[in-house]
């Protein structure tokens, strides 16, 4: 059995209800909400050994430190940030405050070793206002493709590994274009950037969130091939509605070794539960290859 990665991407699932969130996990006990998932966590991961999972979770950035001093020396899961700042901020005197950026050099200093780039938010932001400027979609998302493998690159510059991810649009599934839109995403200068600190994460943003549909065991594996014949031999994870009732059939496929989840529970009380993510976890375990 190879080693499996399931890491979490935790959306600001932090918001109180009553400012428009929508988790209802109770941290009204705590003043740190990251706090009380990771100290639910922890002894249930810690039951898989390290030989077999990784466990990453990407948080919202006002939780790094807290739950960095906070987190058991002895817990399995590691704590990662979303994305990271484009340009190299270190030496030549650069004193810059950086503001409203995330360099990679400040999130290694404060003991970060993963970071998740590309997720399809990011893409769209970047898109959404790139569109805004100039009407050529293409160069825009060239400009984009640029500046993720600046982030890719910076990263592990500072030692970072980095969980890149790639997934087409709606339209460009209908259009049968996934092929040419997971090539150029895929289209990374291996001179720059270090193989051996990249995860591949498979998102397909159609399948993200609640109320959508999941692509078919077999779809999934079909693209992770596809993926595989770009870069060879490099961990893929799949993301968008993984939940107990596909882990295990995800979880078989020759070509995927974990999984990127956000929500644990898609309809009712939508958010991220740390007993369903075991759940979830149990029943990938069950059909681990
Ligand atoms: O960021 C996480 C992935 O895109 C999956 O999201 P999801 O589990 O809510 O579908």
């Amino acid at each position: 059995m190879g080693k499996s990665y399931i890491h979490v991407n935790l959306k600001r699932f932090d918001i109180l209800k009553s400012l428009g969130g929508v988790n209802d996990l109770d941290y009204s006990n705590s003043s740190d909400w990251f706090n009380v998932i990771a100290n639910q966590l922890t002894n249930k991961v810690n039951q898989f050994s390290p030989l077999d999972y990784e466990f990453v979770f990407y948080i919202p950035e006002g939780y790094l430190i807290s739950t960095l001093n906070r987190l058991d020396s002895k817990s399995q899961l590691q704590i990662g940030c979303q994305s990271v700042f484009s340009k190299d901020v270190v030496g030549n005197n650069n004193i810059g405050a950086f503001t409203t950026y995330r360099p990679a050099s400040s999130m290694a200093s404060i003991g970060i070793k993963d970071t998740i780039i590309g997720h399809s938010e990011e893409r769209a932001y970047e898109l959404e206002f790139l569109n805004s400027v100039s009407s050529d979609e293409e160069l825009n998302k060239k400009a984009i493709q640029e500046d993720l493998e600046e982030k890719i690159i910076n990263a592990q510059k500072v030692g970072m590994n980095v969980l890149y991810c790639v997934g087409e649009s709606a339209e460009e599934r209908d259009s049968d274009n996934w092929k040419a839109v997971l090539k150029k995403q895929l289209s990374l200068d291996f001179s720059k950037v270090d193989i051996d600190k990249l995860k591949i994460a498979y998102e397909p943003i159609w399948a993200i969130g609640p109320n959508r549909p999941v692509p078919s065991a077999d779809k999934i594996q079909e693209v992770a091939e596809y993926i595989h014949s770009i870069i060879k031999d490099i961990p893929i994870l799949y993301g968008g509605g993984l939940k107990e009732t596909n882990a295990l059939d995800i979880a078989g496929l020759p070509d995927v070794d974990g999984g990127l989840i956000a929500l644990t529970n898609f309809s009712d009380n939508i958010g991220f539960y740390p007993e369903d993510f075991i759940k979830i976890v149990k029943k990938y375990d069950e059909g681990k290859k």
